[in-house]
């Protein structure tokens, strides 16, 4: 099996970013969305994100932004990735790809084997798919909610390399998911955290060990 690829998403201390690079994450992210708990000022994300340059791939999340907020977003930040994890169509991920110059990740919320429909228009504009679990019911936050969707819908699925799963992932179920769905990279948010919002530097090793079979 090829080298499992882990992104740790919503970080926002320097100790828990140094946990997150020591560990080896391939991706770190950090959350620009005020209603989540992980929200991050611009030019705190940036702080961070130039403390990551050179060690992991620098990821700025935002959802639905305008151009403004990705010009922002771009300066102050300097991404190596920009995810979008709001109801962006395909043709505004190609614009967004567009405009800034910078490659997108497009998050895609999956609750039926429907969900998959959509996924080919997404794969032909985005750099790179991330599937994530829909929001339950009630949830205020479209992504960072720690439930997982039905992995089996993917065993059928052709997907583009470098897809990523989230959603409810943690040290304990990482290797099962990896192994259940095939696919190679992993992104977690609340399952390295112990309250939300709250990163613990000791849950990070230990889900990047348990991503890459040392667990
Ligand atoms: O994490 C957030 O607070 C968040 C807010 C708004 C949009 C997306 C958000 N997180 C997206 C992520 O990339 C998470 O890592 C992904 O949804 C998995 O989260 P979790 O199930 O908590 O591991």
């Amino acid at each position: 099996m090829s080298r499992v690829s882990v992104k740790i998403c919503g970080l926002g201390t320097e100790a828990t970013l140094d946990a997150a690079l020591d560990a080896g994450a391939d991706l770190v992210g950090f959350v620009h969305f005020a209603r989540s708990p992980r929200h991050l000022a611009l030019d705190d994300a940036g702080r961070l994100a130039r403390r990551a340059r050179g060690r992991a791939a620098r990821v700025v999340l935002l959802v639905d932004p305008d151009d403004a907020l990705l010009a922002a977003a771009v300066e102050r930040v300097d991404p190596d990735l920009i995810q979008l994890h709001g109801r962006e169509s395909p043709e505004r991920v190609a614009a967004i790809r567009r405009a800034t110059g910078r490659p997108v990740m497009k998050a895609l919320g999956i609750a039926t084997a429907d969900d998959l429909f959509g996924l080919p228009a997404y794969a032909a504009v985005a750099d790179r798919l991330l599937l994530d679990a829909k929001p339950p019911p009630g949830a205020t936050l479209p992504g960072g909610n720690g439930v997982s969707f039905d992995w089996g819908l993917l065993a059928q699925a052709s997907l583009p390399a470098g897809t990523m799963l989230s959603g409810g992932l943690d040290a304990r179920n990482v290797a099962e998911a990896l192994a259940r769905t095939g696919l190679t990279a992993v992104d977690v948010s609340s399952g390295v955290e112990v309250r939300p919002g709250e990163k613990d530097v000791g849950r990070i090793a230990a889900f990047v060990a348990a991503a890459r079979g040392r667990g």
